[in-house]
């Protein structure tokens, strides 16, 4: 296939049509899922010239964790809904290419067969674990042990859903609970001291509408591992993270399935990556589908992206080689993108190059 509109037709063939919703869809009237993307189709590329630049390294390291590109994997929920082989073909296409996968807390497989299957992939994959931090603190932290155990390099905090966002395509499918035989896996086992030794327990997530910054102080006193925020959309929120030594960001309003009516992430770049000043690296994901959108965004201070629905229509289109597929077409465009930029690596990439 040559495009992720592709892969996204093909998966739609696939899927359930209340599942296809499910990953598909947004918030309300879904003004900024469609804004993530049209809002790149609006910015132009200019091209430097004569730079001489044979073969290009698109490689890079964040936070401790190598990645073979600045294209990551986001963190999205219920990758069995899209195929049998779930997270783990997921995971094994993320170590195949090498970048970092972003599990989510909200895996139907547990962290512990994610990661072994990402190592049997590659022998040090980059794996780093989402976190929607939960009221009872006590109990997130049996899940951060529990992803420590597992090997995962960072902590990413999603900061953006003190409520869960009104998915009205879900109403309308009255899609709101897992089939039966899949479960949220990660949150499995934890509760038995309070549930009763129930071993097939499955807490449900709870959205933590009182999250603050003393939250990110609690965790970051709980883990010696990097902790980063994701959902960060206002300048001001990326100077506070400065200040409370939050070891990333991710600029990213949920792929715009949380507040309807913000703005495209690329649209708020500019002023975030100004207001963090290189302090710490700034990650973006929403509604990147082509090499020149990553290039754009890196372009405008982004040192990496993500990508969130390209991967799940990968993987509903064909598991593990799907995935694979999908990150290596990115890769390609990418990579084509920024030679024709005159760029040899994504740090070379200048706000210049971007016009509106
Ligand atoms: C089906 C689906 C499930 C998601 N699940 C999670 C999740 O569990 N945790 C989270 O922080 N973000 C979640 N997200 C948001 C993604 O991490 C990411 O911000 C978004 O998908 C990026 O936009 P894109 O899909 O246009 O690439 C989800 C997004 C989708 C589409
Ligand atoms: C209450 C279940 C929460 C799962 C959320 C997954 C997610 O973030 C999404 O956007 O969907």
């Amino acid at each position: 296939m040559r495009s992720i509109a592709e892969f996204e037709a093909a998966a739609r063939e696939r899927l359930d049509p209340a599942h296809y919703d499910y990953f598909a869809g947004g918030a309300q009237d879904e003004i900024t899922l469609r804004e993530n993307e049209s809002a790149y189709k609006r910015l132009r590329l200019i091209p430097r010239v004569l730079r001489g630049s044979d073969k290009r390294d698109l490689s890079l390291t964040l936070l401790g964790t190598p990645s073979s590109m600045p294209i990551l994997v986001a963190p999205t929920a219920f990758h069995r809904l899209a195929h049998p082989d779930g997270e783990l073909a997921t995971a094994k296409a993320a170590a195949r290419a090498g970048t970092i996968l972003i599990v989510s807390m909200a895996a139907t497989t547990a962290i512990e067969d994610i990661a072994a299957a990402a190592r049997e992939a590659a022998p040090d994959p980059g794996l780093w674990f989402q976190l929607y931090l939960q009221p009872d603190l006590e109990f997130s932290e049996a899940i951060v042990r529990r992803a420590e155990a597992a090997g995962v390099k960072a902590f990413v905090v999603t900061v953006d859903s003190p409520v869960l966002g009104r998915r009205e395509r879900d109403d309308r499918n009255a899609f709101h609970d897992l089939p039966p035989g899949l479960a949220v896996e990660n949150l499995r086992n934890l509760g038995e001291n309070r549930s009763g030794g129930n071993a097939s327990h499955v807490r449900e997530i709870v959205m933590s509408a009182g999250l603050n910054w003393d939250h990110i102080a609690w965790l970051r006193g709980k883990t010696k591992l990097p902790v980063l925020i994701k959902g960060v959309l206002h300048a001001e929120d990326a100077r506070l993270a400065v200040h409370h030594g939050v070891a990333g960001i991710v600029v990213s309003n949920h792929g715009g399935r949380q507040l309807d009516t913000v703005p495209a992430t690329i649209d708020v770049l500019p002023e975030i990556a100004a207001a963090v000043g290189g302090a710490l690296p700034v990650l973006l994901d929403g509604g990147i589908r082509r090499g020149t959108d990553a290039v754009k965004a890196l372009a405008l201070g982004a040192d990496a992206v993500a990508v969130g629905r390209p991967v799940v229509w990968g993987l509903a289109a064909g598991g593990r080689e799907g995935v694979s597929e999908v990150l290596e077409l990115l890769r390609a465009d990418f990579d084509q993108a920024l030679a024709l930029c005159g760029g040899r690596h994504p740090a070379d990439l200048t706000p210049d190059q971007v016009r509106r």
